[in-house]
């Protein structure tokens, strides 16, 4: 999968370099590449924002530089992409998207080539938008009901939660099966040596071997923690009762 992050803090995505992400772009498993903005400006100050049409705080990116930034990325894969058949996904994080979920992640792993826009300031210029839907299939995704001062923090939330879905990019696909959201519940607790730690003690169940047993204590788990940390993720009818079945502060 190739992806490109096109920002005018380019040093935010270093943390690409690092772990999973970075021994992957070293595999040659994710191809990610970090575009300046400011490289598609013409003028000496290389400015990307402006003041806002019908006024109020802040100030609006230009949607000159982004077109010209998306141009030359569309362009430079254009073989690749017409190969592929589909037309690049434009994925935009912004306040103002649809829910970033496991199941949006999953979907865009399956995508070949990604292009990040990581906006700054009151947003990007929407006629950018409009424009860029002949190019690529534009997907404005939030990460979340808060607001951050730009894209990159949440490109780099979403960049990572789409790669390690890549085949390979995590050594034990086991460990992508059973996470959280992967079937619509939060995650069971786990535990790991000492069995007994500053007099607390890992549930008997566990050290128990009987796996069935165990499967089931996980599941009811899951249940328990969904109900009293995210009912909006249980179908309506299962959440009124409020058994609990062991630690699920
Ligand atoms: O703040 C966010 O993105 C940065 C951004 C982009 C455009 C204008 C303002 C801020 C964000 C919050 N949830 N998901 C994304």
């Amino acid at each position: 999968m190739r992806i490109d992050v096109v920002t005018i803090f380019p040093e935010y995505l270093q943390a690409l370099d690092v772990s999973l992400i970075g021994k992957a772009r070293r595999e040659g498993l994710l191809d990610i590449r970090i575009h300046d903005l400011r490289d598609h400006t013409s003028d000496r100050h290389r400015t990307v924002d402006d003041t806002p049409y019908g006024g109020g705080a802040g100030m609006v990116m230009k949607p000159e530089p982004w077109a010209l930034a998306l141009e030359a990325i569309a362009a430079s894969a254009a073989d690749a992409d017409d190969a592929s058949g589909a037309r690049p996904v434009l994925l935009v994080p912004t306040p103002s998207g649809t829910l970033f979920r496991q199941s949006v992640a999953q979907e865009l792993a399956g995508a070949d080539h990604l292009v990040v826009a990581c906006g700054r300031y009151e947003g990007i210029d929407e006629r950018l938008f409009e424009w860029a839907a002949d190019l690529f299939e534009v997907r404005l995704v939030s990460l979340g009901d808060y607001v951050l001062n730009g894209g990159e923090v949440a490109a780099l939330a979403m960049i990572e939660a789409v790669g390690r879905l890549v085949p390979g990019v995590v050594g034990n696909p086991e460990s992508l099966v059973e996470e959280s959201h992967s079937d619509g519940l939060l995650e069971y607790p786990v535990y790991t040596k000492p069995s007994s730690w500053r007099d607390r003690d890992v549930p008997e169940i566990l050290l128990s071997g009987d796996h069935g047993r165990i499967a089931a204590w996980r599941h009811d788990q899951q249940l328990a923690r969904t109900r009293s940390r995210r009912p909006d993720l249980l179908p309506p009818e299962s959440v009124e009762s409020t058994e609990t079945a062991g630690p699920t502060t």
